[in-house]
């Protein structure tokens, strides 16, 4: 499917609250996706960040190894063997320090490095929770006596070895939704290629602006919103023959791991659509199938 033009998705100042309320209901129920400014996370915090995650992949095939076979609860690793040239980290639960430290042990870190990585998730899971917070507001839910802390979170470190000319246009990561309620995106500020699709059906080209976070409505999301919020595609193109990082935080599920519409979205103008399932059940049905854009939603 051929990219149609570039995009500049809504942007929502989270420093403006609660009169951005309606222009971020409209973006999350509409294009699934946006940018936040204000975030409150320092930019110097976001290159050392990058830069650390750029040294991570620099480290020798065995070392990165080590992270799939010796870590197994805390962290993963995805290598290029199994996908061409894309790489990544995971640290399954994020909001774990436990886990956190025992991913850069294994990748035996320096103090500095482990010092950024764990600065930068402590204050990217208070971001997350944060626009969470305001998702579920913009939409009309009560957080009285609910918060988003309880629910599990995992970060991902990705790296796209786009080095030659012939890279020009191939997928780096295929059409897909985001499993988990939404996500926050720190993009390589200077290599583009996010792509998400605009309710044309079309993909347009986001680019990239230093300093912000693209957030991404997924299919817990749109479950829990009975529909509401929209789970937006989006894919990975190679735009240039330079290497891409890209930082993701995934909010996930409440820690049960059971996904279920919210009372509140429920009533007779608007009945159920979704049953309740296990999110981890729902990923492992995502990848068996292949489908992997919230298609088999519906179907469970
Ligand atoms: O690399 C990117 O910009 C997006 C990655 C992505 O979609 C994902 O990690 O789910
Ligand atoms: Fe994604």
């Amino acid at each position: 499917m051929a990219t149609d033009h570039k995009m500049v998705v809504p942007v929502i100042n989270l420093a403006n609250f609660p009169m951005e309320l309606e222009k971020l209901a409209a973006a999350a129920t509409g294009l699934g996706c946006f940018r936040v400014i204000n975030h409150g996370m320092p930019p110097v915090l976001m290159d050392e960040m990058k830069a650390v995650t750029r040294s991570l992949f620099q480290l020798p095939a065995e070392a990165k190894l080590r992270s799939v076979n010796n870590n197994i609860h805390a962290g993963s690793y995805i290598s290029p063997s199994q996908l061409g040239f894309f790489e990544a980290f995971s640290i399954h639960d994020a909001s774990s320090m436990t886990d956190i430290r025992s991913f850069c042990s294994v990748l035996d870190t320096t103090t500095q490095q482990l010092e950024i990585i764990s600065t930068y998730i402590e204050k990217l899971h208070g971001v997350i929770i944060n626009i969470a917070s305001k998702v579920a507001e913009s939409v009309g839910y009560s957080l009285a006596g609910f918060s988003f802390y309880e629910w599990s979170c995992l970060l991902r470190l990705n790296f796209y070895n786009f080095t030659v000319e012939e890279d020009i246009g191939r997928v780096g990561a295929h059409i897909h939704t985001d499993s988990g309620f939404l996500s926050v995106l720190q993009e390589d500020e200077c290599v583009g290629g996010f792509e998400i699709m605009n309710s044309n059906g079309n993909f347009v080209s986001v680019d990239p602006v230093p300093g912000t976070f693209i957030v991404n409505i997924g299919d817990v999301g749109k479950v829990w919103s009975n529909g509401r919020l929209q789970n937006v595609k989006h894919r990975v193109i190679c735009k240039e023959a330079k290497p891409r990082i890209s930082i993701n935080m995934f909010l996930l599920a409440a820690k049960d791991d059971k996904v279920e519409t919210e009372a509140t979205f429920v009533d007779s103008e608007h009945p159920k659509i979704y049953q309740t399932f296990m999110l981890n059940e729902y990923r492992k049905l995502r990848d068996k199938s292949g489908f992997r854009a919230g298609e088999i939603l519906p179907l469970l």
